[in-house]
């Protein structure tokens, strides 16, 4: 059974579109799909991390649009005005924009799909019918592209690992000894399926030449432990999970073994400094000073051609209860996790204390090795900084 995070069903002659999300709040212990029916249900969802994951976010929040147009079509007898649907779509995305800031894959989507819209309405006799119409192609479209596209990413990254890295023990396929490390949830869960950062290491094992990969907890909201080392189990993966402390001491232990850190990201400057998960930074820090590659795995929506290093970019602060409480499942007297029990909350930390939690951080451009795409691995240049112009075909692709 493949993990899907996201259940999209086009409409048919007798129902409208409708779409479910995998809660991820309720995993790895419970799998719940919640059916998310208007714009406004999408919106919760994101901002309270049901769905997560930056190309996850953006393609959850245009399909919740295409659903609540799917059922007016499926209502409405007289075709609106293609002005008024026009304005219906921009003002929705517009507040879905709003969730989440640092990601740009959503701000990406909103950009593109009001664009859509726009075209759509400038058409001769175009009505509020046909608007909506092109605007549910183009969300269902990019279900479908995100998978492609991340399964492309996992080829190229595998073969720069295998080019690389000092991997150079690896002798061929299931010959040699190559272990790699990653930091929060960048899998099926994070995407509309195979992932990014994950889908570089699903590609390594599906080459047969993975054999080990360190997730971390990922601390305030456990993404790593609750839903990598999930997919990672569930996939069969070869895997240890660490605390998010213990990375200096595994690379100090496994430095000459780990081919690579490999990352996901929510927004890359056009420089490449990247915005990812809080504790990125420090792991590519280590990643330097240990002489292990460090990657960054995401596709061009990603990619913020428009800000132009990672000072310009907005890092989302979350509640201070997720670093002050913890989340989990009970277990009996014998240790064994009661999988259907209510997950219990618990304070971890003293009353009253002030709490910083930026959900990310900002990775220099200079100590990332390469950023992978699915055009393919673009390096770092000699100034320290990225060029993206070869991935790009033209700038109205950006
Ligand atoms: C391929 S997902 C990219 C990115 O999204 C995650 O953020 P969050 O779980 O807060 O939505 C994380 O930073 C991943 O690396």
């Amino acid at each position: 059974m493949v993990l899907q995070a996201i259940r999209y069903y086009p409409a048919r002659e007798s129902s409208a579109a409708s779409l479910e999300i995998l809660d991820q709040l309720a995993l790895p212990h419970r799998s719940v799909y919640l059916s998310v029916d208007s714009c406004e249900d999408a919106w919760n969802a994101i901002r309270q991390m049901k769905v997560r994951g930056a190309p996850a976010i953006a393609i959850v929040a245009a399909l919740s649009l295409a659903v609540e147009l799917s059922r007016a079509r499926t209502i409405e007898t007289k075709a609106e005005a293609g002005q008024s649907a026009r304005e219906f779509i921009w003002n929705n995305l517009e507040y879905l924009k709003s969730s989440r800031p640092t990601a740009v894959n959503l701000a990406d989507a909103v950009g593109k799909l009001k664009a859509i819209a726009e075209k759509a309405e400038k058409m001769d006799g175009a009505d509020g019918h046909a608007v909506a119409d092109s605007y549910i192609t183009a969300a269902e479209k990019m279900l479908i592209d995100d998978v492609k596209d991340n399964e492309a990413i996992g080829k190229h990254g595998a073969k720069w690992i295998r080019e690389n890295t000092k991997a150079g023990s690896w002798r061929g396929a299931g010959e040699g000894d190559l272990k790699v490390m990653t930091h929060c949830n960048t899998g099926s869960l994070a995407t509309a399926g195979y992932g990014t950062a994950l889908g570089v290491i699903r590609s390594l094992h599906a080459e047969n030449m993975l054999t080990h990969t360190f997730c971390s907890e990922t601390r305030p909201y456990n993404q790593g432990s609750r839903l990598t080392a999930y997919e990672l189990v569930h996939d069969k993966i070869p895997a240890t999970l660490i605390t998010d402390s213990m990375a200096a001491s595994l690379l100090a232990r496994e430095g000459d073994s780990l081919a690579a850190i490999i990352v996901g990201a929510d927004r890359v400057a056009a420089n490449g400094d990247t915005a990812n998960k809080i504790g990125t930074y420090s792991l590519a820090v280590l990643a330097r000073h240990h002489g292990v590659k460090f990657l960054v795995a995401a596709p061009r929506t990603t990619i913020d051609l428009w800000t132009a290093t990672g000072t310009d970019i907005v890092i989302e602060e979350r509640a201070k209860e997720e670093i002050t409480r913890m989340k989990g499942a009970k277990v009996d007297a014998k240790g064994q996790v009661l999988m259907d029990e209510v997950a219990e909350v618990i304070s971890v930390a003293a009353a009253d204390i002030d709490v910083w939690n930026p959900a990310f951080d900002i990775t220099p451009a200079a100590l990332i090795d390469g950023i992978v795409t699915e055009k393919g691995v673009v390096e770092r240049g000699v100034d320290g900084s990225f060029n993206f112009a070869s991935i790009f075909e033209s700038t109205a692709e950006a």
